[in-house]
């Protein structure tokens, strides 16, 4: 374990794994009026609200002190037409935070048997993620399901946490109940967690704790080397994706996924690049999509920069600003590609008559 940040750490991996016992229980659960669709026209469930409730009250009583930046807020829970699904998340929010995992994390980081929130503490908590970010300062930045629609679907989706220090992510943890422990026996054991520190390395460990593998990015011969990207075709561009592809002679298909589960799946070399380039003007991607994603990569010892080749800023405040894609890749691979992003970004501003 390393010495940086080694409380922060045991926190994150204890909020971030009953977090995921949550929404796997919920995902067997959920009925049909558990969705809410945001004002974006995103769904957002009760798992994703009651998963923020559980990880913002354990940080909150370890780091008081700390702001924290979240995707989800309880403004639809807190008018009347929100009653039903605010119940069920406090029920759920509560069962998750008192219950004994049995999986010999310290019992402190839950709550006791009989300390339940009450609804307004737990609406309270959520709300604690309305943090604005900034360039300066200690703080947390949540996805409490990341890849929602793959949670709906039954597919991949995590749960993301990571400590931000002036801009800089610190830590890392992303909790992907559906992933495979081994990518090549599919059918195999499920659900893991990786864990990033700066400067101090990367690594998968079951969702019990168990079994705990250094993660470092292998280098990819141009036979075996494919591209990681989302399921969601308005998420990223997947025909930009399938020229870059036909730059670079890639003959594999592309892995599609939902959810940071990419960045785990490429730093653990079951993908060679992540590429995820906008599907239009105007969408500002979020810094809980990719904070824990990006200091994952970077200790596995990959790169991760935008299409121009700059490194992502996690100062600007919510949002990443100016959308200008994403490149993740081992270092071998990632100047190649960005060589090949470059090359279609040219081609397709030709086709449109800008150059
Ligand atoms: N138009 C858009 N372009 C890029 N990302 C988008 C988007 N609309 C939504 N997203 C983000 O894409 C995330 C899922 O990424 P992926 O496609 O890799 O699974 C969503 O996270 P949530 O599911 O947490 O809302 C959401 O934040
Ligand atoms: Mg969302
Ligand atoms: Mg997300
Ligand atoms: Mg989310």
């Amino acid at each position: 374990m390393s010495l940086k940040f080694t409380a922060e750490e045991q926190v994150a991996v204890a909020a971030v794994r009953r977090a995921c016992v949550l929404t796997s229980s919920v995902f067997n659960k959920l009925v049909k009026n558990e969705t809410l669709v945001k004002g974006d026209k995103s769904p957002v469930t009760v798992g994703d609200y009651s998963a923020q409730a559980v990880v913002n009250t354990i940080l909150g009583r370890a780091f008081p002190d700390d702001p924290i930046v979240g995707e989800e807020d309880a403004a639809d829970l807190r008018i009347e037409s929100g009653t039903v699904l605010k119940n069920r998340i406090v029920e759920l929010a509560n069962e998750a935070l008192t219950s004994e995992l049995g999986i010999g994390e310290k019992a402190e980081w839950g709550l006791g048997p009989g300390q339940s929130r009450t609804p307004d503490e737990l609406l309270d908590a959520i709300d604690r993620g309305t943090y604005g970010g900034g360039r300066t300062g200690r703080m947390w930045t949540l996805d409490p399901i990341d890849g929602t629609k793959g949670f709906l679907r039954g597919e991949q989706y995590a749960v993301c946490l990571a400590l931000i220090v002036d801009a800089q992510v610190e830590l890392g943890v992303i909790g992907c109940p559906n992933l495979p422990v081994d990518a090549l026996k599919p059918d195999g054991p499920r659900g893991c967690i990786f864990i990033a520190v700066r400067g101090h390395g990367a690594k998968q460990l079951t969702m019990s704790g168990a079994d705990p593998k250094p993660l470092k990015i292998p280098s990819f011969s141009d036979d075996n080397l494919n591209f990681l990207e989302s399921v969601e075709a308005a998420h990223s561009s997947h025909s930009f994706n399938n020229r870059v592809a036909q730059i670079l002679g890639i003959k594999r298909a592309p892995t599609q996924m939902d959810s940071q589960a990419k960045y785990c799946s490429l730093a653990r070399g079951d993908g060679g690049v992540y590429l995820r380039m906008p599907t239009g003007v105007g969408y500002k991607e979020k810094i809980w999509d990719h904070a824990p994603g990006s200091v994952l990569i970077e200790e596995a010892g990959g790169i991760i920069t935008d299409s121009r080749g700059e490194p992502l800023d996690f100062g600007l405040g919510r949002t990443l600003g100016e959308n200008y894609g994403f490149i993740a890749a081992g270092k071998d691979v990632h100047a190649k590609v960005l060589a090949a992003v470059k090359q279609a970004k040219e081609e397709e501003a030709k086709s449109k008559g800008n150059l």
